[in-house]
């Protein structure tokens, strides 16, 4: 399994943006679905209600959130999305919001959520099954000082993700990417799952052992999946595949 730094993972997506001739929106289609169908697989194993709270943030990673948002909700589940941050830049965030609200999906403000063991809605003791992390991606930059409303959301969700079981979207927000071994002294989330796309980065050399690691996002390319050696095990037509 090959495992790329930050920067192969962003070179690899200018490539299929330029090369190869995607567009943004049909790449986050395509993630977030497969995102969606590896937490249905999750819930499979962990069991519990059919509860998310999916917490996306301002680039293409919570653009994944959102879609995987979306699918969630069509396939049943009580879905509470969170955009903690919008992009100035981001021209489809605000139709993917719209498409997940119209399919089921409740927006609800990150003021109005309470972080402790877990987390939860002001005024509401009901915590969530699964906790879907999809703030920063291979782009998050650990070398900056993180602002406002990250410097207190991302330590909530590491503090949460100790007793709730949180999924990460290709990255946990707020780890380096490139490296093998995070930080020990900052506190950062542990990830109950964690969803690679299309191949994983360096960081998820760190996992635990006991976190499910799956590997999604099927739309590269066979020159790409030769000249890079990404070779993920797929089988079938599946989507997606647990590697750990
Ligand atoms: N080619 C691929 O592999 C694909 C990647 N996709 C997703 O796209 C993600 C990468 O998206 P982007 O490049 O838009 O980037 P991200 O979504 O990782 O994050 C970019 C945002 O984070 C902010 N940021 C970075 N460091 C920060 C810090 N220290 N404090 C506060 N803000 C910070 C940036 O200003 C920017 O707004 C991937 O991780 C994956 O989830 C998918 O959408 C589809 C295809």
């Amino acid at each position: 399994m090959r495992y790329l730094s930050g920067k192969e993972a962003y070179d690899l997506d200018q490539q299929l943006f330029s090369t190869f001739q995607y567009s943004v929106v049909q790449l986050v289609e395509l993630a977030g679905l497969s995102v969606a169908l590896c937490i249905n697989d999750v819930l499979a194993r962990i069991g519990g209600d059919k509860t998310a709270l999916v917490l996306c943030g301002p680039g293409n990673n919570g653009a994944d959130g959102i879609v995987a948002a979306r699918h969630l909700a069509l396939h049943g589940w009580e879905v509470d999305l969170c955009i903690t941050k919008k992009s100035s830049k981001s021209d489809i965030a605000d139709s993917l919001i719209a498409q997940a609200v119209s399919c089921g999906a409740h927006l609800v403000d990150l003021d109005s959520l309470v972080f402790g063991d877990s987390i939860s809605k002001e005024g509401s003791s009901l915590s969530y099954n699964i906790i879907v992390d999809s703030i920063f991606g291979f782009s998050f930059d650990s070398s900056r000082p993180l602002r406002a409303p990250f410097d207190l959301c991302l330590p909530g969700l590491a503090k949460a993700s100790k007793s709730s079981h949180v999924v990460c979207v290709d990255i946990p927000s707020g780890w380096n990417v490139s490296s093998e071994k995070q930080d020990p002294d900052k506190e950062l989330i542990v990830p109950s799952t964690l969803i690679s796309l299309t191949t994983p980065k360096t960081c998820a050399l760190g996992l635990p052992k006991s976190t499910f690691h799956y590997v999604s996002g099927r739309f590269i390319p066979i020159e790409l999946i030769k000249r890079l050696e990404i070779d993920i095990p797929y089988e079938g037509a599946d989507l997606f595949v647990k590697i750990q």
